[in-house]
């Protein structure tokens, strides 16, 4: 079994005790529901710099990235460093990350918040918008064609927008439907966590116009960035860069400082 299949299968396991432990009632009742979301990818049409930053502890190809910052920390100084929104791994057992995180991001900036999650069931995205989210992940490799389409028209409904994630051609084939707001090209394989710009450069061509390019991972200098904008990209997760730093936020500061210069 590849990795992406072993975290889907803890997964699903772990949703189902979610399920059982709050009803859907209880995540409706949060504050939250109410608040008016912000959308992430208006703010990357109009942005010059197009930064999305992560909170990310570890990972399963990097294992430790850091685990002395504080999320609301790390929350306040991207917000102040200027990036367009902010990436926030929730899951658990294989990025160290929780929904409080999520929580807590969100009582911390006004961003708009990503939860970044491997999204399986409709009820994951009501707890994205009980804890506080904007927008959500979907990973193309993971879903079939009919729960993209459900998952995403569910989070139109609840005022979410949504990032789908594809890694190759046939992902992309698959997933193009209007209910998307924006394209995320992985630049790194998840099954085997080989990194390449190339994928994004490559994929650029075939993603239509009406959404928003976002070029993921491995994105880790100003040159990177330079060399992806020719091929329409308008945004640009990046997490470990900053992250493995002692304050996520000035680096963030910095590298966007040299971005507009
Ligand atoms: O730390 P990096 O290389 O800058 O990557 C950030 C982000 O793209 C990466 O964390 C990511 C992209 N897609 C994902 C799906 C699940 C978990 C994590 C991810």
């Amino acid at each position: 079994m590849n990795i992406l299949d072993k975290i889907t299968a803890d997964k699903r396991t772990e949703v189902a005790l979610r399920k059982s432990l709050i009803p859907i009632s209880q995540l409706e009742q949060s504050v939250l529901f109410e608040r008016p979301t912000v959308s992430l990818a208006e703010k990357l049409r109009t942005s010059n710099t197009g930064i999305i930053a992560e909170h990310k502890r570890r990972s399963p190809s990097k294992s430790v990235i850091n685990h002395n910052l504080n999320v609301n920390d790390v929350a306040k100084g991207y917000e102040e460093a200027g990036v367009c929104g902010m990436s926030v791994l929730t899951d658990g057992k294989y990025f160290g990350g929780s929904l409080d995180d999520l929580l807590l991001a969100r009582a911390s900036c006004n961003l708009p918040l990503l939860r970044k999650e491997f999204i399986i069931d409709e009820y994951q995205l009501l707890e994205a918008k009980a804890y506080g989210a904007d927008v959500i992940l979907l990973i193309a490799a993971i879903l079939t064609r009919d729960e993209i389409k459900q998952f995403s028209e569910f989070a139109k409904s609840l005022n979410l927008d949504v990032l789908l994630e594809v890694h190759n051609e046939e992902e992309l084939n698959k997933s193009i439907m209007p209910s998307l707001d924006m394209l995320g090209v992985n630049n790194r394989n998840l099954k085997t966590f080989d990194v390449s710009l190339n994928i994004s450069k490559s994929l650029s061509a075939l993603i239509p116009d009406d959404f928003v390019k976002v070029s993921e991972s491995g994105i880790s200098n100003i040159e990177a960035i330079k060399s992806l904008q020719p091929f329409g990209y308008q945004g640009f997760l990046i997490g470990e860069n900053f992250m493995k730093t002692d304050n996520a936020g000035d680096s963030a500061k910095t590298f966007i400082e040299q971005l507009n210069k």
